[in-house]
């Protein structure tokens, strides 16, 4: 099967995957090949060939006409890889430390060929399983300055910006973010999953209209506000990690979004290692200050050094941007930490936790603190004052 020649369509299994390497000639013809399907996200199928004999891999990502976590009664765009890939690329024009290599990509067969990260783990995994990744915090903060500086007003001329923009229109996976985060662990839809036992505190929340006052302005933010090309999905799930390294993969929700989109996720998901109680408090927060600060400086000496943009100059604007961003930033970190643990796609840091009792305190404990970041998250100033206020909470 001369896949790769047709450009037509099939999802890809084991057999297949190999055929398609070979035929574009990334490995011989006659190398003996081992692949294996090791998807294990929502959405995608995602293959690792690997010739053993010369210690040479590479991984297929291929979109699925659907969303994998519910099936084919949920149809999902196959142009969702394009999105992946071309982001993938401009990430590794500003940060190529930071992400894969992207060997080859058919739009037609929905298919990205990438640089195995199989010697890396996981964030989320190997957090759970007591890594904590020194470096981690000071490569997520350098990949979210420059990947949310050079695709912004302040870098790019304002054509150039909403041509790329136009490159990056992804509705239907915004659309998934718009329903799954901002709108339905906040009434009772049908996406919703939790324990019988949290009925109550989900209700409460559900009639919390304080609450549901400003979610609707985050996720009018999140609809409006195309500031730069955001992740959209910047998970501990979507980072491979070493002591050494760090990666960042899986940008298919890539669009122009507000800047404090992919911070707030990723602080979110960081501190759902200290909401199951791991004894890594100190670890983890030192983590979120520090993703902010290198963040926070790497962007502040481009926006100074490399900005195009007249108003940059103008004494109190960066202040005004990154307070913006850092308030932004911890609302959308709340309503991460509600849908994560009511919604629909939970996290393995919260459900993962052995006993039954304690699982369903760290449930209503991310449900408490999700909340109180959303509605308090004008009240920080600084990054140290949001920390302060984690130490002191009562989790
Ligand atoms: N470049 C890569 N190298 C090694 N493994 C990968 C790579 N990309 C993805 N994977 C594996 O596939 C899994 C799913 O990938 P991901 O991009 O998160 O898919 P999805 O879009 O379905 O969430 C990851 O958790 C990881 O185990
Ligand atoms: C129906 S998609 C749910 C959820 O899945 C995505 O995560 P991932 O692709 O990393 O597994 C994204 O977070 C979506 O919100």
């Amino acid at each position: 099967m001369a896949l790769a020649k047709e450009k037509i369509y099939e999802p890809l299994n084991e057999d297949s995957a190999v055929v398609l390497v070979k035929d574009l000639g990334l490995f011989e013809k006659e190398i003996l090949l081992e692949c294996e399907e090791i998807g294990d996200g929502n959405l995608n199928l995602v293959f690792r060939i690997a010739d053993r004999l010369n210690n040479k891999s590479v991984i297929i990502k291929q979109a699925l006409p659907y969303a994998k976590v519910v099936g084919e009664s949920w149809p999902l765009t196959l142009q969702r890889a394009q999105i992946e890939a071309d982001a993938l690329k401009i990430y590794h024009q500003h940060t190529p430390n930071l992400v894969p290599k992207v060997h080859y990509t058919n739009n037609d067969l929905a298919v990205t060929i990438m640089e195995d990260l199989s010697h890396l783990k996981i964030t989320r995994s190997g957090l759970i399983e007591g890594e904590s990744y020194p470096l981690l915090s000071g490569h997520i903060g350098e990949f979210l300055a420059k990947s949310l500086f050079y695709t912004s007003d302040y870098y790019l001329t304002p054509p150039a910006k909403k041509a790329l923009a136009k490159k990056f229109y992804n509705p239907e996976l915004c659309k998934i973010t718009e329903d799954l985060v901002f709108t339905d662990p906040f009434f009772n839809s049908e996406t919703n999953e939790f324990e019988e036992e949290l009925t109550d505190d989900v209700q409460k929340l559900w009639n919390d209209l304080v609450l549901k006052l400003e979610a609707a302005k985050l996720k009018k933010s999140f609809l409006t506000e195309g500031e730069a090309l955001i992740h959209g999905d910047l998970h501990t799930g979507s980072i491979f990690s070493s002591n050494e390294e760090t990666k960042v993969i899986d940008p298919e929700f890539a669009f122009f979004g507000p800047i404090g989109f992919d911070i707030g996720q990723f602080f979110a998901n960081l501190l759902f290692q200290i909401i199951s109680d791991t004894g890594k408090e100190k670890i983890i927060l030192d983590h979120i200050s520090n993703t902010w600060n290198s963040f926070q400086t790497i962007y502040s000496d481009l926006w100074l050094s490399e900005s195009h943009e007249k108003y940059t100059r103008v004494e109190g604007y960066l202040d005004y941007v990154l307070k913006k961003c850092l308030q932004d930033a911890i609302g959308f970190a709340g309503c991460e930490l509600i849908r994560r643990t009511i919604g629909l796609a939970h996290v393995q840091d919260l459900d993962g936790i052995p006993s039954f009792d304690k699982r369903l305190q760290a449930k209503r404990n991310s449900l408490s603190l999700g909340r109180e970041m959303i509605v308090h998250r004008a009240d920080f100033q600084e990054i140290s004052g949001f920390i302060d206020y984690l130490r002191t909470f009562q989790f």
